[in-house]
């Protein structure tokens, strides 16, 4: 502060000094201004005190203006900024029931996690089940109640009503706040908020700025064939496709080679693009995830997983102290391969072909799907009729 204030007085004074005096109307009547000199020697005689002084008055207010603003940049960069009491903060946080007062109390920049600190998504059948069982044995984790809360794909109002559930219950924050707030990561672990696009990712940009985002990619037929799947095994009350035809009929009904929750869910450049829209950055948000080296070895599961630990901040050592049993699905439904004729398998591959390669050239990413499709439609050739695994061998990859 005082050397501010040095400098403002030292500019003052230098501003002061080495203004040019005009003489007002008066004075040049009243002391009119002397007659041009006859000779140079009279001109050296009549200048030369005024020259000296003007001059050296020009020195001393450049010395005066230097020294002002040398001490007011010094003071500037050296003043210290007051620590943030971050245990304030979480305080505040504590007895937060909206997003409007979580982001108050985490306006400004701190060490620890913010609430929630991530989300963990991809689409349907990506192994989040599994990714999420894992994560909430992490001991810096407070995982979710349910594993989807889908709060971000509701419509504003539905949000506005439920923003205390979601805050207080879903992301547990009381729990939180017993575990030491700040020091335990919350996170929301509902698969599909990718495939709602533009509205799900401003909603969230606007909630919960800070949020990171760690996205799987599985390959997208096996995705949506899974999917098909899931639904009509899961809910054998709901009617499907599947219930009364095969397979190789069910994919190559118009619903499922574009609807969003089919083969259009698996479309993920298409999705990641209204997230970039929104104003998410790969990389220093999102971190993406190959759901091919998750399943492929239990080494691959916890390179994945130790990967997923770095981007989030968060310790790696239970990566390294995984066992085998650790590492399998939560909840496998894929067992043995589905029979699909070449037409059919040949047309969903062309549905997702641009997308797929328009992903790996964003993300620089190789996930091997195109060198897949290569192997499986050579597999249809040889023997007639396409055998798909949902849960493929093995994936080549390259780095890109
Ligand atoms: N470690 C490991 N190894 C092999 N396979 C694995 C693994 N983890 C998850 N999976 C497979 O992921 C599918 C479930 O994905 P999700 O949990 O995201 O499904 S859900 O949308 O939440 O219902 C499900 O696929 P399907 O078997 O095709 O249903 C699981 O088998």
């Amino acid at each position: 502060m005082c050397g501010i204030g040095l400098g403002v007085v030292g500019v003052a004074a230098c501003a002061y000094l080495s203004r040019r005096r005009r003489p007002s109307d008066a004075e040049s009547t009243r002391f009119p201004r002397p007659p041009p000199p006859q000779s140079p020697s009279a001109t050296r005689r009549k200048r030369g005190p005024s020259w000296t002084r003007r001059h050296s008055a020009l020195v001393l207010s450049a010395a005066l203006c230097f020294l002002a603003l040398s001490t007011a940049l010094r003071a500037w960069q050296f003043t210290p900024t007051p620590p943030i009491d971050e245990a304030a903060q979480v305080a505040r946080a504590c007895g937060c029931a909206s997003f409007a007062c979580l982001r108050s109390a985490f306006a400004t920049p701190s060490s620890y996690f913010k609430v929630p600190h991530f989300w963990i998504g991809g689409g349907q059948k990506c192994g989040t089940t599994t990714l999420y069982a894992t994560l909430a044995r992490h001991p810096q984790i407070m995982a979710p109640e349910p594993k989807e809360p889908g709060y971000f794909a509701w419509p504003a109002p539905a949000r506005l009503a439920a923003e205390r559930w979601y805050v207080r219950d879903a992301l547990r924050l009381g729990d939180a706040c017993d575990r030491g707030l700040g020091k335990v990561a919350t996170f929301d672990g509902t698969a599909y908020y990718l495939q709602w696009g533009g509205p799900v990712a401003r909603a969230l940009k606007a909630s919960a700025p800070w949020a990171k985002i760690v996205l799987v990619f599985r390959e997208p037929v096996a995705r949506a064939m899974s999917w098909l799947q899931h639904m009509a095994m899961k809910y054998p009350a709901i009617p499907s496709c599947l219930h009364h035809r095969p397979m190789d009929c069910c994919v190559q009904q118009s619903w499922f080679l574009s609807g969003v929750h089919h083969l259009g869910g698996s479309k993920y450049y298409k999705h990641l693009k209204d997230w970039i829209d929104a104003g998410w950055r790969v990389d220093d948000d999102i971190h993406v995830v190959r759901f091919e080296q998750m399943i492929e070895s239990p080494r691959g599961f916890r390179d994945a997983y130790r990967a997923i630990l770095d981007f989030l901040g968060l310790d790696p050592g239970p990566a390294a102290n995984m066992t085998r049993d650790d590492t399998q699905p939560a909840n496998r439904r894929s067992v043995v391969p589905y029979n699909v004729s070449r037409r059919a398998y040949e047309a969903m591959v062309d549905e997702v072909r641009q997308d797929a390669a328009n992903l790996e050239e964003l993300l620089g990413v190789d996930f091997g799907w195109h060198r897949y499709w290569a192997r499986q439609l050579a597999q249809c050739d040889r023997d007639r009729l396409c055998r798909v695994p949902l849960l493929p061998p093995p994936l080549s990859v390259r780095t890109l």
